[in-house]
Order: structure tokens, then sequence, then C-alpha cells
């Protein structure tokens, strides 16, 4: 090709990958899962010798490959998948096989059409033995013909909620040889006589995922700050209704509740950002960490990454439809953008870890650390849990005349974890010294469990965005920011209110002092509102808006995007006389009779 794209940055600059990934690949496009999840297992799983053979022709998009992992029949648990990698010694080839309908893989992203490779997670047979999941790098259809290679049947899925653009497929394999080497041997190995060597963690296969769980944080702060920035442009320019009786008709964006409605968003989207970085050094560090041998962080890694992805998911989910909402009938178009946004927003709340899923592995990490906790140990130097061996204030100082660097704010979030881990950790003890087994206690107890998570998160979010606006030394950009802070922080605590004042740690006094440092927060952030949805720079063709548009001209464009429709290419509809007018005129006649 004259202008053929430049090979795909595959070194670990994830950031910009990401980005990419989630801008580029809004509504999906067809390598979308090759940058985001096949390059990172090749980076990860695969030894030298199969990343000397697979990564450059990743990079130079000599084939484009999928991650198959999702079957019809499981998502969340993995240990059941269906779909088998049987070894045979004598050819030193695995056997796939798809033995059930239940086992064929659905929902994999670009699998349906656009793939012809795939990472296939099966479960790995070695002489006579299950090892478990295994991925295996598997080609599906012909590199000229692109047609399914013999005993691969594959297509799409069909429509759905959203991302139609994307080629969500299934696939089956009936008895398909593939090589012992296209079992990615970085971690676990199958020697040529069959012999398996284990990882030295049997979880680093699912690196791949963890990857786009760190990612999505970032991915869930791009989407809120997208929307903000369509709702308060257009809040901006849309006028409706009085205030003041006479005086003419106010932007809606005057309205307080108008205010209340978006402006949180926007300062969910920065505190989004921020930890979105902050997990996206931390997933880098830990993989170039498993590279030099050293995995004392993945479980760390595991449990924070798990609880960013479904608090910041949740909490986009629910921003975007306040964002929709906000805008009136004119945000219920597809002109708006919100129908585009929201269908693909909303998906990470279920890939990539089911959110309940996601909170009950974060709520692992909290238990064990509770237990240390109940048995006298003293924290280990990692500041994002040890906060929770520490004894805070008996009581809720967040009214107090100074509160430097919200010190008092984040003692409460520190105090309602602290509170929810240990009391759901006791429940679970007692659970089981009246006879319930662990998993029985470990369900009765679930809902408090995520609630723990949310704590935990709540939390690391909030410190994490106190420490970040610290940092700034623009003193006139700090402002601005600050205001964002200050609505974050008292919006947060009027969340979860219930929980601090169920102990009586907060009184109703300071639960009403929170709401008036909202009210404040609002008045603040209202004069600098365009200007800050306008730093995001975002471009129009990223907005997908036509009430987001920079140029706010809005009404004539909104009449344009109509007259464009399909719909209005003829005044008079085909179908109209054979149906709608026959109808009419037969009515008529009726009546004359
Ligand atoms: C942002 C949006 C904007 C734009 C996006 C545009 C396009 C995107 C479009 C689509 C998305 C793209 C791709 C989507 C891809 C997918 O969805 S891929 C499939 C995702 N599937 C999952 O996430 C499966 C979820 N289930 C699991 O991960 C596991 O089954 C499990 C629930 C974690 C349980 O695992 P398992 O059964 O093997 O383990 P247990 O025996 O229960 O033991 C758990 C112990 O293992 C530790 N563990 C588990 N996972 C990990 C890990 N990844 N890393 C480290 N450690 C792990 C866990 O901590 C337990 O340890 P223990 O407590 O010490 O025992
Ligand atoms: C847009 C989109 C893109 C996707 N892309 C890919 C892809 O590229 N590759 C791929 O492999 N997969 C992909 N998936 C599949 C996705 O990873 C799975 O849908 C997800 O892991 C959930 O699994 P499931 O759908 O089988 O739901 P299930 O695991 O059947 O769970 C159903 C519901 O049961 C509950 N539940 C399940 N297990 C538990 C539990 N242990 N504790 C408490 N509650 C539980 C939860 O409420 C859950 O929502 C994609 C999915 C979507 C929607």
């Amino acid at each position: 090709m004259e202008h053929a794209p430049k090979a795909i940055d595959v070194t670990n600059d994830v950031e910009m990958r990401t980005f990419n990934f989630f801008t580029m690949g809004i509504d999906g496009h067809p390598l979308g899962l090759h940058l985001d999840m096949a390059i990172p297992t090749i980076l990860n799983n695969a030894d030298e010798e199969q990343q000397k053979d697979w990564l450059p022709k990743a990079a130079n998009r000599e084939f484009i490959a999928t991650y198959a992992q999702t079957e019809m029949g499981h998502g969340t648990n993995l240990k059941k998948l269906e779909t088998t990698a049987t070894y045979d010694p004598k050819t030193q080839e695995f056997v796939l096989n798809s033995p059930t309908i239940t086992s064929t893989k659905w929902w994999p992203g670009n699998l349906g059409k656009s793939s012809n490779y795939a990472v296939v997670m099966a479960q790995l047979y070695t002489q006579g033995k299950c090892h478990g999941a295994h991925p295996f790098f598997v080609q599906l259809r012909d590199l000229n013909t692109h047609k399914p290679l013999k005993g691969i049947t594959v297509g799409d899925i069909g429509p759905k909620f959203g991302m139609n653009t994307v080629d969500n497929g299934f696939l089956q394999f009936d008895h398909v040889r593939t090589p012992r080497r296209s079992m990615f041997m970085k971690h676990a190995k199958v020697l040529p006589d069959g012999r398996y060597v284990p990882p030295v963690h049997d979880k680093l296969n699912y690196s791949a995922m963890v990857f786009i769980r760190a990612a999505i944080v970032s991915g869930m702060a791009y989407h809120l700050l997208v929307t903000s920035t369509i709702a308060v442009r257009y809040s901006a320019i849309r006028r409706q209704g009085e205030i003041t009786p006479g005086a003419g008709e106010v932007k809606v964006l005057d309205y307080q509740t108008q205010q209340h409605r978006i402006f949180p968003q926007l300062a969910r989207g920065l505190a989004f950002r921020l930890s979105g970085q902050y997990i996206m050094k931390l997933y880098t560090q830990t993989m170039d960490d498993i590279r030099n041998g050293d995995i004392s962080a993945v479980p760390d890694l595991h449990a924070l990454s798990c609880g960013l992805k479904a608090v910041t998911t949740h909490h986009a989910a629910l921003g975007l439809e306040q964002c929709r909402m906000a805008c009136g009938g004119h945000g219920y178009s597809q002109a708006s953008g919100f129908p585009l946004h929201y269908s693909v927003a909303v998906g990470a709340c279920t890939y990539e870890g089911e959110n309940m899923v996601m909170l009950l592995q974060t709520a692992r990490h909290l238990m064990k650390i509770a237990k240390a906790i109940r048995a006298g140990q003293s924290p280990k130097s990692n500041k994002i849990v040890d906060y929770l061996f520490h004894k805070g204030p008996p009581k809720c100082l967040i009214d107090q005349a100074y509160d430097t660097n919200y010190r008092n704010v984040l003692e409460s979030f520190e105090h309602l974890a602290r509170r929810q881990t240990l009391e759901v950790y006791d429940k679970l003890v007692q659970l089981q010294q009246q006879g319930r087994n662990y998993e029985q206690a470990w369900n009765d107890c679930a809902v408090e469990l995520c609630k723990a998570t949310r704590a935990h998160v709540r939390t690391f979010l909030a410190r994490t965005f106190v420490e970040e606006i610290d940092k700034i030394s623009d003193l006139s950009i700090k402002s601005v920011l600050q205001d964002l802070l200050q609505l974050y922080l008292y919006y947060e605590v009027t969340e979860c209110a219930t929980g601090l004042l169920e102990d009586g740690f907060m009184t109703g006094q300071q639960h009403k002092y929170a709401k008036k440092k909202i009210y404040e927060a609002l008045e603040k952030i209202r004069p600098n509102a365009v200007s800050i949805v306008d730093s995001f720079d975002f471009q129009d063709r990223e907005l997908h808006s036509v009430l987001g548009r920079r140029d706010g001209n809005v009404y004539e464009n909104l009449l344009k995007w109509a007259q464009s429709s399909p719909l209005n290419k003829t005044d008079v509809l085909p179908f109209h006389h054979k149906y709608l007018g026959k109808m009419m005129e037969e009515a008529r006649q009726r009546s004359k009779i």
C-alpha cells in the first residue's frame, strides 16, 4: 500500500495504546483485540523464541488475532471452560476440540469475520491429566483466502446492545491439530514427551485480562469526560425557562440541579483518569518484575485492578446516563452521541470480568488483610492497604476549621473501609464457628464483601486524587482542579453517608456540612465549566455529538443531521401509497358509505 501504516508500537507503551484502543475503538475496530489482548498475551506469555516469531508479525499487522476465552456456557468461571487441548506426544501436537454446544467460544471481539488467529484459552490435557486453562496461539483462517481452516467453524454472533461495528464471534473446534509450540510457553510448558512444567504462579496466564481491567479505568475516565463535555456544552447553549420572572430564559447550566447532575461526572472522570494512570504504571512495573522473576506484586495488582475496574465502570454507566438525561429530548437522539458512548462504556461492567465477580476478587485480598489485623500482625509497607492496619480518629472531623489536604475527609473514607472490612471478616468467622463451611459463609457475606471493596476503592480513588492535585505547581490550574476535588470528595461523602452515619462516626450536622461544601463547589465550578471541558480538547469527531460541538452551533447542525437521514431522501416514502396511503383511502371510502 502507498501509505502502509507504520508497525504498532508493541513496547510496553501501554498508556498510548490504551488510549488508542478506547478512542479509536470507541465503537470498536477490527484490530481492537489484536492491539490490546493478543499483543499483551504475546508480550507476557510467549517465550523468547515465540516472541521472535509472532511479535514482529503482530506489530506489522501480518495477521489479526483476537482473544478467545469466553464460551457460550462459561465466561466467569474459567475453571469450567470446556474447550480442550489434548497433547499427542506421537505427533507433538495439541488437538483442540469443542466437545459440547456450550463449549463454543462466544463473544470474542473481531472473531466473527476479521481475525485469522486467536489466543485460545483451553483446558490443557497431557499424559491423561488436566492442568487447567492455558493459552494457545491458533490459526483460524487461511491467510490468503481468509476461509476457516479444516475443523474450524467460525462466525459473527449477531447484533448486540451496542458496539455493532465489532464482529464479536463464535468459534468451534472439531479435533483441530496445532503444533506443540502453539502453546504459550513462557510460564507453563509441555515438553516433547508430554511432561507438564508448571508456571511459577498459576495466574500469570491471566495477564491480558489484568491489562484490559487496568486500561478500562482510564477508558471510563475518557467516557465520563467526553459525555460531561457534551452535557456541559449543550447546557451552556440550551436556554429553557426563567429563574427570575421576566428576566428571560436562562441557560439550563444555571440550574443547580443541572450542575449537580453533570459536574460530579466531570470530577469522577478526573479522579478515574488519575487512578487509571496509577494502575497502568503498577501493571507495567509488575509485568517487568515478572520478567525478572519477581511475582510479589501480582496479588496487589490483581486486587486493585479488579476493584477499580468494577467501581469505575459502574459509576461511569450511571454518570453517562445522568449526562444523557440532563440533555432532555435531544439527549435521546443518536445525534447526541450518548447512545454510542453509553452502549460501549456500559459493556465494560460485564466484559473483562463481570463487576460482582471482580468486587469479590478484591474482597478476597481484603479478607487476608483483615485476618492479619485480627492476628495482631503489623502492616506491610503498602500504601494501598496500610491504612487498614491503622487506628483512625474515633469521630469524623470533616467540619473542622482546617482540613489540610482533606486529611479529615480521607480518614472518613478510611474509617468506613476499615470498619466494613473488619466487620464482614468477623461475620465470616462467626458463621464458620456456627458450623457453615467457608464457601457457604462467603456466599452469605457476599453483599457486605462487595461493600468492603467499594469502600476500599473509594479510599484509593480519593487519596490518589488529593495527592495528584497537590503536586500541581501552576496555581491557576490548581485552583480550578481543587474546586473539582472539593466537589468529588464531599459528593463521595454523601454517597457513602449511610456507612458513616451507621456507627455514629459522622453526625447529621456533618452530613449537612458535606452537602454545603457540594453546593459551594458547584457555584465555584459553574463559571469555569465550559473552559474546563474545552481544555480537554476533544475533537468533534471523537465526541460523535451535534450537542457537544465546539462551535456550539447545535440547532443548525441538528436540522442538517436530521435532513441527512436516508428517510428524508424523498418527501414521500416509496411504500407510503402501498400501505398507509391505501389504508387511509380505504378508510375514507368506508366512511362515505
Ligand atoms: C472502556 C470502554 C471503552 C471502550 C472499549 C471499547 C472496546 C472494548 C470492547 C470489548 C472489550 C474487549 C475485550 C473483552 C475481553 C474479555 O471480556 S476477555 C474475557 C474476560 N473474562 C474474565 O475476566 C473472566 C473472569 N473470571 C476470572 O478471572 C476467574 O475465573 C476468577 C473469577 C478470577 C477466578 O479464577 P480461578 O477460578 O482461576 O481462581 P480461583 O481458583 O477462584 O482462585 C482465585 C485465586 O486466584 C487469584 N487470581 C485470580 N485471577 C488472578 C489474576 N488475574 N492475577 C492474579 N491472581 C489472580 C485470586 O487472587 C485468588 O487468589 P487467592 O485468594 O490467594 O486464592
Ligand atoms: C461487549 C463484550 C465484549 C466481549 N469481548 C470478549 C472477548 O474479546 N473475549 C472473550 O473471551 N470474552 C469476551 N466477552 C465475554 C465476557 O468476558 C463475559 O461475558 C464475562 O466474562 C461474563 O461472563 P458470562 O457472560 O458468561 O456471565 P456469567 O459468568 O454466566 O455470569 C452471569 C451473571 O451471574 C453472576 N455471577 C456469575 N458468577 C458469579 C460469582 N462467582 N459470584 C457472584 N455472581 C456471579 C453475575 O451477576 C453475572 O453477571 C465480551 C463480552 C461483552 C459483553
